[in-house]
């Protein structure tokens, strides 16, 4: 059974316990758009406890029952689906969660939720939509809004002013004005929100086509400012002409990882530092991969792009060897994938990237990572001694092959003589 189904079974199922159950929030929102939604989310009248007793606690599991989210679980391939009752929220402390919740009806539930767009309901059995909030007609003139006083419901919780962006940014629609003016307004304050639930933000923004529109709106609503400060003093303050070709770089990118795209936010952070030193560059970066709490692969990643987005420039001076180690990279490809997106923008370092497509063409990946032809057991039955050369003899080894100087164990051997002899 898909999860579709599943989830009209489950409204099917309360509504013969004499209950009402909808669709609810950005299923509806998707549907509405023709667009077959992630995952089917269930709003009902029906208390946690009546959940739990009628799908049975063998198949329910509640996540926060005492906000009425319980997850009912279905059969294999159907998955599961949330299930939450109709509910109005207390006061937001700490800007994160209600102190409180109280169950309501699906009127005042719609009430409390984030944007009209994700605020309707729908009845897939009597195949009717719920909007109480202006969902439709905000849809129709493609406007994220917020319900209700855009400050109460960013003050509610806060990531909601990056959720707005996103949103505006990913479906193409117009942010408005009056949630736009409250969410520079609190921007200072998205700072409360957790930097793994920012960075989750961050993440759908980026790998989506509509980056570049993502990051330049957050930039204007001043939550660049507050996320990543470096960016802004780096960019926009010096230099404007580099922000715009940040993001004219973003959005030329094809199917980027997160990290790829992160690369290119961070690609200024870098220069500012120490012009033409990576170094520090790197470190910064990596404080920045940290603050956000990503995970140790992603930081890798980002900060070897940003160490080498100059390197382009200088591949008709490398040698062979080290073409091929940079093309060794786990990390080639989306080097390549930023790399492709500079040129196209900035119409620089053309002869390099043709020189790089030429090597590329000419050496097949398995010229490219050929099996080493020595190893320190080999350099122990030649006699030497183990110890911290043995590193550079093997590294000068793996130069000569990669070089085509030399292509066989023999050749190897006899390379680490001749070099040892010409060396005493
Ligand atoms: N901070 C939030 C998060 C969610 N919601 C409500 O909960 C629904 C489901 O939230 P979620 O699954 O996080 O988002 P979706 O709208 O489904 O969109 P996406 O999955 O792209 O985040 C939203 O549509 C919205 O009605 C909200 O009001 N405020």
């Amino acid at each position: 059974m898909s999860p579709r189904d599943f989830s009209i079974e489950v409204i099917r199922r309360l509504k013969s316990e004499g209950f009402t159950a909808y669709w609810a929030g950005g299923c509806v929102r998707d549907l509405l758009r023709n667009i077959e939604p992630n995952d089917f989310d269930v709003a009902t009248d029906a208390p946690p406890e009546s959940v739990r007793k009628i799908f049975g606690p063998k198949r329910t599991l509640a996540v926060g029952e005492s906000f009425g989210v319980m997850i009912v679980r279905g059969p294999k391939s159907s998955g599961q689906i949330e299930v939450a009752t109709f509910r109005r929220e207390g006061e937001y402390l700490d800007g994160r969660r209600p102190t409180t919740v109280e169950f309501c009806t699906a009127e005042e539930d719609a009430q409390r939720r984030d944007f009209t767009i994700n605020g309707m309901f729908y009845d897939p059995i009597e195949e009717q939509v719920l909007d109480y909030v202006g969902g439709q007609e905000d849809l129709k003139k493609k406007i994220v809004r917020a319900i209700g006083d855009p400050h109460d419901r960013m003050s509610e919780d806060k990531l909601r002013m990056l959720r707005g962006v996103r949103f505006a940014a990913t479906l193409g629609f117009l942010l408005d004005p009056v949630t736009g003016d409250a969410i520079t307004q609190m921007a200072s304050q998205i700072i409360v929100v957790s930097p793994e639930r920012i960075a989750q933000e961050f993440r759908k923004m980026l790998i989506d086509r509509e980056r570049a529109t993502a990051m330049k709106l957050c930039e204007s609503l001043n939550l660049l400012q507050v996320i990543l400060p470096e960016v802004i003093e780096h960019s926009i303050e010096s230099q404007l002409e580099n922000w715009t070709e940040l993001l004219d770089i973003l959005h030329q990118l094809e199917a980027p990882l997160f990290e790829t795209a992160f690369a290119v936010v961070l690609r200024d952070v870098a220069g500012h530092a120490i012009p033409n030193s990576s170094h520090q560059s790197v470190e910064e970066v990596s404080e920045i991969c940290k603050r956000l709490k990503l995970s140790n692969r992603v930081t890798a990643r980002t900060s070897w792009l940003v160490e080498n987005r100059h390197t382009l420039a200088n591949v008709t001076h490398m040698d062979l060897a080290k073409l091929k180690r940079l093309a060794q990279s786990p990390f080639f490809p989306d080097w390549l994938t930023v790399a492709q997106a500079e040129v196209n923008v900035t119409r620089q370092h053309l002869d390099e990237w043709n020189h790089l497509q030429n090597f590329l063409d000419q050496n097949p990946p398995e010229d490219i990572s050929p099996p080493e032809l020595i190893d320190g057991q080999d350099l122990i039955k030649m006699g030497l001694e183990p110890g911290p050369e043995f590193r550079e003899i093997l590294t000068a080894v793996r130069d000569a092959q990669l070089n085509n100087q030399i292509s066989t164990t023999e050749e190897a051997v006899v390379f680490v003589k001749r070099t040892r002899q010409s060396n005493s």
